[in-house]
């Protein structure tokens, strides 16, 4: 089952020129792949190459200029503001570079939230954000507010956050991006769980060859295309990741 199939994509923006004039800014220049129902796939390119636009597009979050994106075997185009925002908040989950946590709220009340917005039962909300804090070792700061936590425990906020309302996806935009690198273990530790054991499928931006390794598909996009595809096969990680780094070049 593929989770996502994209076709033909293509995501322009605009820039103005002159005083009325527009021109098009081609970001996204006609991607075709699959992501199979498991997969962890690495997304890698120059800074510029378009990565964050094509998980926007991939989230629902943009829409693209052409092409077409399924989910879950739906076409995505059709669909109203309303169904993709509810599409984004019960079958995606989003881990950002920054975290996006919300200050006012505490660490519980943050991860619940996919949940508040969906009018779940409070006792069902309170187990599950207790559940998945247990399972990545946050569970004692359930009461504190973000403001007081390091870097490497708002991300596995965000995680527990992203994985409440059991989605059907996982997509992460540099999600060790401004964390130390044994944050970034943990987090990267913790993306392989979500991975492995609960079988989660993750989309995952990332400019690191260290955390890319970590994936089992790597899709490297140079001038708005996709130069290659890399798979981990029956490589070991250090293997991969020799590889990455040589393909990096050519980016
Ligand atoms: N809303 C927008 N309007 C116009 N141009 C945009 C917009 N968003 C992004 N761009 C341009 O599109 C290109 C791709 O941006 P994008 O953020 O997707 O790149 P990226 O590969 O994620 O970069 P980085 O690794 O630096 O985060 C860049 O040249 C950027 O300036």
């Amino acid at each position: 089952m593929y989770v996502l199939e994209v076709e033909n994509l293509i995501r322009n923006y605009q820039k103005a020129v002159g005083k009325k004039g527009k021109e098009d800014i081609k970001v996204l220049k006609g991607l075709n792949f699959q992501v199979e129902e498991g997969d962890f796939t690495g997304i890698m390119g120059k800074s510029g190459c378009g990565k964050t636009t094509l998980l926007k597009v991939l989230g629902m979050i943009d829409k693209q200029t052409d092409g077409t994106v399924r989910f879950m075997g739906q076409d995505t185009k059709g669909l109203s503001g309303d169904t993709l925002a509810d599409i984004r908040r019960t079958k995606l989950g989003f881990i950002f570079q920054d975290y996006y946590l919300m200050d006012s709220l505490t660490v519980e009340e943050n991860i619940m939230l996919p949940m508040i917005l969906g009018q779940e039962d409070a006792q069902k909300m309170m187990d599950s954000a207790k559940a998945y804090a247990e399972k990545f070792q946050i569970d004692h700061l359930l009461n504190k507010n973000p403001y007081e936590l390091s870097g490497g425990e708002k991300q596995r906020v965000a995680i527990c956050r992203a994985l409440i309302n059991n989605p059907d996806l996982i997509l992460a935009d540099e999600p060790t991006g401004n964390l130390d690198s044994k944050s970034g273990k943990i987090v990267i530790e913790a993306l392989r769980t979500i991975n492995q054991e609960m079988k989660k499928t993750i989309v995952m931006v990332t400019h690191d060859p260290q955390m890319a390794s970590n994936c089992r598909k790597i899709i490297l996009l140079k001038d708005g295309v996709i130069l290659e595809t890399l798979e981990r096969g029956e490589k070991s990680q250090e293997e991969f990741y020799q590889e990455i780094i040589g393909k990096m070049e050519e980016l």
